[in-house]
């Protein structure tokens, strides 16, 4: 998959060779990490060998405080699945997060509020790629998901192709976009009722619910819960489960069953971009973002 065009100046170079990355090294020895062991990543996306499992890597976002989903997180994601899925050392990733209690908050509003057209279509344009990315990776992609994860954080998570949540009353999955007075793209949608059924992601989606654990396993939007301190040892032994099927016909599978709905997106991404950029440029869409950003600044008091 091209990763490069049609991008602007901030994103090509960010995507452009490895080590302009500040921080980033291929190869390099983690820090912490025995003698030897690859580690690569970036300043928000460390990526490193499981030690407990040959072939995995994990991958943790830190992009405090929450891990929104900012243009130059996305492009650092992007370019670690590439990296990871161009490397034929590793065979799965398991995904999860360096900030407490948070996956992801989702998409970074500030991305999408007072920004130029242009902006906004950059920006869409790499969440697109992103959630291709993760939903056709060849890899077996485990979500780990340590914290609350809305909207966004929630796609990333739906892409997986298993999700663990951690049992924590404080945590919640679900895409919400309502409640902020904007919508789920289709794309989001098809995932979100290939996941759990029609009605109940009509039901989710229209009142922008945010399951808490026991009723994120009941509907069906994650596939496992477990204590907290359990989520990243389940996820490694859901992984072994995965890998012990051989790559070519679990890959060839994972294709038939997703590549209809990423075909959808593929066959009209552009005007997808548009519809996006007209949305969110709408002076009541602006509003909305703007009340929205406000109640999150008025909850710290
Ligand atoms: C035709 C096509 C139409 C398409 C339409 C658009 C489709 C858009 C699709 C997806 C949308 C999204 O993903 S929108 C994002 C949804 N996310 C949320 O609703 C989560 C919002 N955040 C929270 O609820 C909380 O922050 C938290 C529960 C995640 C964490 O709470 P905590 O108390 O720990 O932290 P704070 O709330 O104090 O937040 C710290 C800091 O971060 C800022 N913040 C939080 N979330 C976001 C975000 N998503 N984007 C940008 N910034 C975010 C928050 O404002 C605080 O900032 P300050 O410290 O500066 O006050």
């Amino acid at each position: 998959m091209a990763l490069t065009v049609g991008l602007r100046p901030l994103t090509r170079a960010l995507l452009r060779p490895w080590a302009r990355v500040p921080g980033a090294a291929l190869g390099r020895p983690a820090a912490g990490s025995g003698d030897g062991v690859r580690c690569f990543g970036s300043p928000r996306v460390l990526v490193e060998p499981d030690p407990a499992a040959v072939g995995v890597a994990v991958m943790k976002m830190r992009n405090p405080p929450v891990n929104s989903l900012s243009l130059e997180f996305l492009t650092e994601l992007l370019i670690s699945l590439e990296k990871l899925e161009n490397d034929k050392t590793f065979r799965g990733i398991i995904i999860t997060s360096d900030c407490p209690g948070i996956f992801s908050a989702g998409l970074d509003l500030l991305e999408m509020y007072g920004r130029d057209p242009a902006h906004c279509a950059e920006y869409w344009k790499a969440v697109q790629e992103l959630w291709l990315r993760v939903y056709l990776s060849n890899l077996v992609v485990i979500g780990a998901i340590n914290g609350i994860s809305p909207a966004g954080g929630c796609l990333l998570s739906l892409s997986c192709d298993y999700r663990v949540l951690a049992n924590n009353p404080k945590y919640a999955i679900g895409l919400n976009e309502t409640l902020l007075g904007i919508i789920a793209p289709f794309w989001f949608k098809d995932v979100l009722v290939n996941t759990i059924g029609h009605r109940a992601a009509e039901r989710a989606l229209q009142l922008g619910f945010l399951f808490p654990p026991s009723d994120a396993l009941q509907v069906g939007i994650v596939d496992q819960v477990v204590p907290e301190d359990q989520v990243q040892s389940t996820a490694r032994s859901v992984m072994a489960q995965w890998l012990a099927i051989p790559d070519h016909a679990r890959q060839l599978t994972k294709n038939l069953v997703r590549k209809p709905t990423a075909d959808r997106l593929l066959q009209q991404r552009d005007a997808d971009i548009q519809n996006f950029v007209r949305f969110i440029s709408r002076d009541s869409i602006q509003k909305s973002l703007h009340v929205y950003l406000e109640k999150l600044k008025q909850k710290k008091g």
